[in-house]
């Protein structure tokens, strides 16, 4: 049993991490924090947790976070890296949710996050908590980054063809949409429902900030730098993430079905779909699971992935406490077989 902590647990991320660690048989919750609730029972404000979690938030205080073994940083980029070096050295390990340490080079986080790094030597040493990539190293880790939600189901779906070197890696193509809870519990005038319901927008087309983040690890499975278009789009859906890729083969093959297949065989949270599917973000809503399925349109030389994730649980929560899995020895999936809630 390990005792964790949740900094930021009011928002999106940090009340699905609380629903899964609730259930959790190695995870005993010790600190919850909030600056604006502190004080106010879980089960107040999120009532699916009464019965589940009977802490109340706490403000963030380095003091009671250092009592944990292992905490997770459900917090707006930037807060995580004025606090996690004080964390590692007090021997707690660290699952950051947001994009702190995901860019492993400190300009481009400047560049694209518009602060400094706070922490650039701690930063070397975070590893990218994409697991189908990066398990071995995430066992070792003291520091993970965890992925994006648009990268995640980006990176999962170039994976196989990129590792194989079966397409030219100047031209790939992501046209993503995503669910509102993508932007947080915050409030902002875009994200509310005349705002966003009964329509349909793509944003970011000059340079979202996940751009540097999909292309540093499409670099790494194909050896190389790539050229990236990503295009997000805001769907009126609370969660959800759908890509559609496009790539173009350069030799076109028909064993791109079973590529990804073998790829994917001992991924407990990837499903690669029967050839000729279509993914609805619905079949994996609430589940820790990317499901994917690819197409050659017309036996052309271009293929298409299409893949979605739960924005909330494979994009963040879910990736996380599997992220903590392998660090801290578990099972991979314990406390990540729940089903995804259909309809
Ligand atoms: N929503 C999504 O689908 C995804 C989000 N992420 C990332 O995860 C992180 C959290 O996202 P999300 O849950 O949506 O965000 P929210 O805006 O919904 O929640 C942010 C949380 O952080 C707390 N917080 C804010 N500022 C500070 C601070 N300075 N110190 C301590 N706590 C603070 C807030 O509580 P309070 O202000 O009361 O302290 C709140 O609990 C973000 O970095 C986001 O980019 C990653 C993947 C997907
Ligand atoms: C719909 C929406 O607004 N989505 C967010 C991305 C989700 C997110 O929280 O980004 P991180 O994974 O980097 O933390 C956005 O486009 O900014």
């Amino acid at each position: 049993m390990i005792k964790v902590g949740i900094v930021g647990g009011t928002g999106y991320t940090g009340v699905e991490l609380l629903r899964i660690l609730a259930k959790h048989p190695q995870v005993s919750l010790q600190v919850i924090t909030s600056r604006s609730e502190a004080g106010m029972p879980v089960a107040d404000m999120y009532p699916n947790l009464r019965g589940h979690v009977d802490l109340a938030f706490s403000n963030p205080d380095v003091a009671s976070l250092t009592q944990c073994d292992l905490v997770f940083f459900a917090t707006p980029n930037g807060v995580a890296m004025q606090q996690v070096p004080e964390l590692l050295d007090a021997g707690v390990k660290v699952v950051d949710l947001a994009a702190d340490f995901r860019l492993q080079d400190p300009a481009q986080w400047q560049q694209w996050y518009g602060m400094e790094h706070a922490c650039e030597a701690v930063l070397a040493e975070a590893v990218y908590g994409l697991p189908e990539m990066n398990r071995e190293a995430i066992a070792k880790a003291r520091l993970v980054a965890n992925p994006g939600c648009y990268p995640t189901a980006v990176q999962l779906g170039f994976l196989p063809l990129l590792e194989a070197g079966l397409v030219d890696n100047r031209y790939l193509v992501a046209d993503c949409k995503s669910g509102v809870s993508g932007a947080g519990r915050g409030a902002k005038v875009a994200s509310l429902l005349c705002e966003t319901s009964e329509s349909f927008r793509a944003y970011g087309v000059p340079g979202h900030r996940h751009l540097p983040e999909i292309r540093q690890g499409l670099a790494k499975m194909s050896g190389r730098p790539v050229g990236l278009t990503f295009v997000p789009h805001l769907v009126p859906m609370i969660r959800g993430i759908h890509a559609t890729l496009y790539a173009r083969l350069k030799d076109p093959t028909d064993q791109l079905q079973s590529l990804f297949e073998q790829r994917y065989a001992n991924e407990p949270f990837v499903d690669v779909l029967p050839a000729g599917s279509h993914p609805e973000t619905r079949s994996v809503r609430g589940a820790n699971v990317c499901r994917i399925a690819v197409h050659r349109p017309q036996n052309d030389d271009t293929v298409v992935v299409l893949s979605v994730i739960d924005n909330l649980v494979k994009g963040a929560a879910g990736q996380a406490v599997q992220n903590m899995n392998i660090m801290c020895g578990f099972a991979e999936n314990l406390g990540l077989d729940s089903v995804a809630l259909m309809p």
